[in-house]
């Protein structure tokens, strides 16, 4: 059987997803529909899969978000999706709150709405995305040092909800971050995998960043990876608790808040095309 279902395309500075409300469609096997429609040639191409809706514990948070990569995995957090998902929920009348309170599987993310055009439009979102953590489960912590195709990467370990290894480089518009982003994911320092952001800093508290992402690959830009790498600079002292992470597919304002350690995003988010694609049940 076959159930045809509604989507919308977004992105956050180049990071796209494919957004399903799922009060209005269940979606049974999302890793499934994500891996099906991610495809570029024969699906409608995407980083992965957004599900919007009602939360777990609905005093608590307004509405909740699932995010499934490409490859069908699903991952605790993403930063761009979140930013995106405001703007979804304001602009499609969804809510008239300016502050959104959003479930993940890694917690309540506070989203504060940039409103223009006499409150119609979503300019920008900035996103409370709470402390960051440095060690991951196998004790794997804060600036290490690993290898890759006999690369040397330094680099510190962020964990923004989801896991990133965060390496600064000098070369940054020539390394191959698809060879070395493959394998570095993969390193057994990382058994659930790992998101890994090459970074260089290019002026006073800018920071250049291309990001390979876990179950995803390339992508233009990477939310959590922005928040991760500004934490990652300022902790080594490269820059100061508030950056720009210039991505391939666009800048993000990041604070590391010296205040309650809090790391707060902000940037844009778009609409790209509405659609109908077929579900198989
Ligand atoms: N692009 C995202 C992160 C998506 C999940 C990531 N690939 C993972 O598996 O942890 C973002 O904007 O944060």
């Amino acid at each position: 059987m076959k159930e045809t279902v509604h989507f919308t395309k977004m992105h956050g500075a180049g990071n796209d997803y494919i957004y399903v409300d799922t009060q209005l469609y269940d979606i049974p096997n999302p890793g499934k529909a994500a891996i099906a429609w991610s495809a570029y040639h024969t699906g409608i191409g995407s980083d992965g899969l957004v599900l919007i809706g009602k939360p777990q514990n609905g005093r608590r948070a307004d509405y909740s978000m699932r995010i499934f990569n490409a490859d069908g995995s699903e991952a605790m957090m993403c930063g761009n999706a979140s930013r995106c998902i405001g703007k979804y929920l304001y602009e499609k009348g969804l809510t008239r709150k300016e502050t959104i309170r959003l479930e993940t599987l890694s917690g309540i993310k506070i989203l504060r709405l940039h409103l223009q055009d006499n409150k119609k439009v979503v300019d920008s979102v900035t996103v409370d995305m709470l402390k960051p953590r440095l060690e991951n489960p196998q004790q794997f912590r804060g600036p290490s040092v690993l290898e890759a195709d006999g690369r040397i990467f330094e680099g510190t370990y962020v964990c923004m909800g989801n896991p990133h290894f965060v390496t600064f480089v000098d070369d940054i518009d020539t390394i191959d971050i698809a060879h070395y982003g493959k394998i570095l994911e993969r390193d057994e320092a990382f058994p659930q995998r790992c998101n890994i952001e090459f970074a260089q800093i290019t002026d006073t508290d800018i920071i250049r960043t291309r990001v390979w992402e876990r179950g995803s690959g390339i992508t233009m830009a990477c939310g959590t990876g922005a928040c991760a790498t500004a934490v990652a600079a300022a902790l080594t002292k490269r820059a100061g608790r508030k950056s720009s992470i210039v991505m391939d597919g666009g800048t993000l304002e990041i604070e590391y808040s010296e205040a309650d350690d809090h790391v707060y995003m902000t940037g844009p988010a778009a609409f790209v095309f509405e659609g109908e694609i077929e579900l198989e049940c």
